[in-house]
């Protein structure tokens, strides 16, 4: 049919004011969206080129106000398969949250689910990776990704190569402060070293190294202006390069070579410009947990093709939740410093609302903040303000405005909304949070409550005194660790396999012990000692001093294994190893299952040497998983116990929180030497690297952007310090993340005994406790809100 000229031009006014009506529809959906943020939100809303920083307080809606921040960039620019907003973030399940909240969005603008992409870090680097295998060299048909330990095999194999190469140099550290050359002191510093103090020396160096963008070179060249006696950056240098030969002649890759690999495809600069042409923005939460590398990364992709103007990124993060910089590369300096950056351009925003807590909740979070703060300025009365680095940057939680979008924002408190105690012993303190989470649950079975603690065992601690409950009480406790748990079982059994197989290497009853006293099996006790000599401890001679009883029962249980090997066929070794390390429940149903497993894949050539290489291909691949009941939002179900450390605890909030065993011992602690270890001084190797390459990265930057700096190495006495002072802040941090996770009431407490170590702390058994000090911040919060202390 064909229309004639009237006809055709009424269609296209049709079509016209159609498509102009849905314009002024979005719109206005627009301006709602951005008007149903908050005040610091909308910033991040309003955001539409260049540079900008984000720095929120805890509850203060980062995911929520990225997402929507997200959709209105989107619908603006229309974006496109071809043209997209990348969001990236830390975890896989956060990057699943932000996806289907920016999904959600867009239906409500009427768009299609398109124009982004949320991506971890690393899953974004290994798409550039793969994007050009040549480029890159990154080949995932040949390659094994693999996350080294301290005690993996590619570790101790570059200490054992580095002392090989450096006999000297490892003489120096045998004799370290001072050495009478007696010949079993010698082996049994020997064997620290090459068991603990360089393994435990590579893993952090690499790590910090390796992230941070430096290659073993970099620290060649930066430990010859260092002057300590150890020359520990050389040392470090040394196993790094082993470190790398070694992955490089077995085809592993690490994290940070994924992200080396994805910037090597960036170097090449017809692909850059592809790259950066399909990117029209990138969106960074959680920003305080990156790296320099990963920082290097987003800002590449997030530049123009043709730069004329700021790349395009936003970076979203809250510097006082930065609780992973002692044990992971990240380091909340680098945001703090572009947070910095941009307010000089006007360009930082700060989200300091939140509705997760009760006012008296963020009172006391609040409180801690300045206080912990406060104390710092005093100690270092000396030197000027400016120059202090404080643990917190200074920014208060605000309660939100009256008219707030979120159902029940600020709630109202339960009981005091803070409860504070000093209960008898840790005994005790179970059975009070027990008393107060039945009566809670009672009264609302719909909330949910969480224990939050400092390390697994107090969890496996709590989680056993409170294994009545479902029966009794029908509440579910469900303790987080113990999953958790099921990841280290094939490196267990690995380790005693390994001692069957060669009972008289050192390192491997050594291995075996600790795998021994960490199921608390056996006593603690100096296990150097015990290894040194494998045969004189398994079959002491009569003419040998008696042993002492802990040493007895450490060799009881070696001679039974060693008598299993021989009385077994070893397809029936795994689960004889899972009965002797008295796993149970989950435990033993993922030793059953990682048995199969092994046996399966060594069905045609089958031996004890088969099934450990088998397992030691699990072990490095991580290609096991324990077994797991179901996953989802788990860890916050309501009418359930949920016991998780305060490090896992990040990202997720409570109606009811309890912080137990809050002892000045951990929180804040200190810095410990093994008393093994102390032949080298009273610092570790380990740490004094960490501190010397972070101090000299810092410079490096410093100096890239014409800021002025004193290029010193600090001695191993002053890194030490340093590792100290990091230390002691983010354990504050650690303490404000576990108090902003709570919506209605904290409850916290430190008792008046507890365990010397929860380490080698067994529950079940009488054992003798000692009178603990709390941790500082608790009689200063009691000072402030004396109505709280129950
Ligand atoms: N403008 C808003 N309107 C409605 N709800 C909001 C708004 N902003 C935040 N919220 C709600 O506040 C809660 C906390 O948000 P979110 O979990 O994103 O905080 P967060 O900043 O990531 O917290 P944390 O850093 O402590 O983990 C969520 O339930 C979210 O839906």
């Amino acid at each position: 049919m064909v229309l004639d000229s009237q006809d055709t031009s009424a269609s296209n006014l049709n079509v016209t004011s159609t498509f102009v009506d849905r314009q002024q529809w979005l719109e206005t959906q627009l301006q709602l969206l951005r008007n149903s943020l908050r005040q610091g939100q909308q910033s991040l809303a309003d955001w539409n080129r260049g540079q900008m920083a984000v720095s929120a307080v805890p509850g203060a809606g980062k995911s929520h106000s990225l997402s929507v921040a997200a959709a209105i960039a989107i619908a603006k620019n229309q974006l496109h398969s071809r043209k997209q907003l990348v969001i990236v973030t830390y975890t896989r399940s956060a990057a699943a949250n932000i996806k289907s909240k920016i999904r959600d969005r867009l239906k409500e603008l009427k768009l299609p689910p398109g124009g982004f992409v949320v991506h971890t870090l690393h899953g974004l680097a290994l798409q550039i990776a793969n994007s050009q295998k040549e480029l890159s060299g990154l080949n995932l048909d040949n390659v094994t990704i693999m996350v080294p330990t301290v005690g993996h095999r590619i570790i101790r194999s570059a200490v054992d190569r580095w002392i090989a190469k450096n006999p000297r140099h490892y003489q120096v550290l045998i004799e370290g402060v001072q050495f009478d050359g007696e010949e079993t002191e010698k082996l049994r510093r020997q064997s620290v070293l090459r068991t603990e103090i360089l393994p435990s020396l590579t893993n952090i160096a690499v790590r910090e190294a390796k992230s941070s963008g430096l290659l073993p070179e970099d620290l060649w060249e930066w430990s010859k202006t260092a002057t300590d006696s150890y020359q520990v950056l050389a040392i470090a240098a040394g196993l790094y390069q082993q470190y790398q030969e070694l992955m490089r002649s077995r085809d592993f890759v690490d994290y940070d070579d994924m992200i080396l690999a994805a910037l090597r495809v960036l170097d090449y600069q017809p692909m850059r410009v592809l790259w950066q042409n399909q990117v029209f923005a990138v969106f960074e939460d959680e920003a305080q947990d990156s790296s320099p590398l990963q920082e290097k990364l987003i800002s590449i992709l997030a530049e123009n093709a043709f730069p004329t103007s700021a790349p395009n990124l936003v970076r979203v993060g809250d510097p006082n939740q930065a609780i992973n910089s002692t044990f992971t590369p990240a380091n909340p300096i680098y945001f703090n410093w572009f947070c910095n950056d941009c307010e000089q351009q006007g360009n930082l925003a700060t989200m300091n609302q939140a509705g997760r807590s009760s006012k008296i909740i963020i009172d006391a979070a609040n409180f801690v903040l300045h206080w912990v703060n406060q104390q710092t300025l005093e100690k270092h009365k000396t030197s000027p303000v400016e120059e202090v680095a404080l643990p917190f940057r200074s920014q208060n939680i605000c309660l939100v405005d009256s008219d707030d979008p979120q159902p029940e924002a600020n709630p109202h408190p339960e009981g005091k909304g803070l409860e504070i105690k000093i209960p008898d012993d840790v005994y005790h303190t179970v059975e009070l949070i027990e008393q107060r989470a039945i009566a809670l649950l009672q009264a609302n079975p719909h909330r949910s409550i969480a224990i939050l603690v400092r390390e697994n065992r107090q969890g496996r601690f709590i989680a056993e005194k409170l294994a009545h409950l479902p029966k009794e009480n029908s509440i579910k406790v469900y303790e987080v660790g113990e999953s958790e748990r099921y990841s280290q079982i094939p490196q267990e059994i690995l380790t005693l396999l390994q001692f069957l197989d060669r009972p008289h290497s050192p390192d491997n009853l050594k291995s075996a012990l600790e795998v021994l006293t960490q199921r608390g099996l056996i006593p603690a006790q100096d296990l150097n000692a015990l290894a040194t000599y494998p045969e004189q401890f398994l079959y002491p001679s009569p003419l040998q001093e008696e042993q002492k009883p802990s040493v007895l029962q450490a060799r009881r249980y070696c001679c039974n294994l060693l008598r299993a090997r021989l009385e077994l066929p070893h397809y029936q070794l795994i689960p004889f190893l899972g009965m002797t390390l008295k796993y149970t429940g989950g435990e033993l149903a993922t030793v059953q299952k990682l048995s199969e497993k092994v046996n399966l894949q060594i069905a045609h050539h089958s031996s004890l040497k088969s099934t450990i290489e088998a397992l030691e291909e699990i072990v490095i691949s991580e290609k096991f998983e324990g077994v797991e009941e179901d996953t989802g939002d788990r860890y916050t179900r309501n009418g359930q116990i949920t016991i998780i450390t305060m490090h896992k605890a990040k990202g997720l909030d409570w109606d009811y929180v309890f912080l137990p065993f809050l002892h000045d011992d951990v929180l804040p602690g200190e810095l410990w030497v093994p008393v093994a270890a102390r032949f080298i001084g009273y610092f570790t190797l380990a740490e004094v690297a960490r501190a010397q390459i972070r101090t000299l990265m810092h410079h490096k930057l410093l100096l890239e952007n014409n800021k002025a700096v004193a290029n010193t190495i600090p001695n191993p006495v002053e890194a030490w310090t340093e590792a100290e002072r990091l230390k002691q802040a983010e354990e504050f941090r650690l303490l404000y993340v576990a108090m902003t996770r709570a919506k209605r009431l904290l409850w916290i407490s430190a008792a008046d005994l507890g365990p010397f170590r929860w380490s080698i702390f067994r529950g079940d058994r009488p054992s003798k406790m000692q009178k603990k000090k709390p941790c500082p911040a608790l009689p200063a919060l009691i000072k402030q809100f004396p109505q709280c202390l129950v």
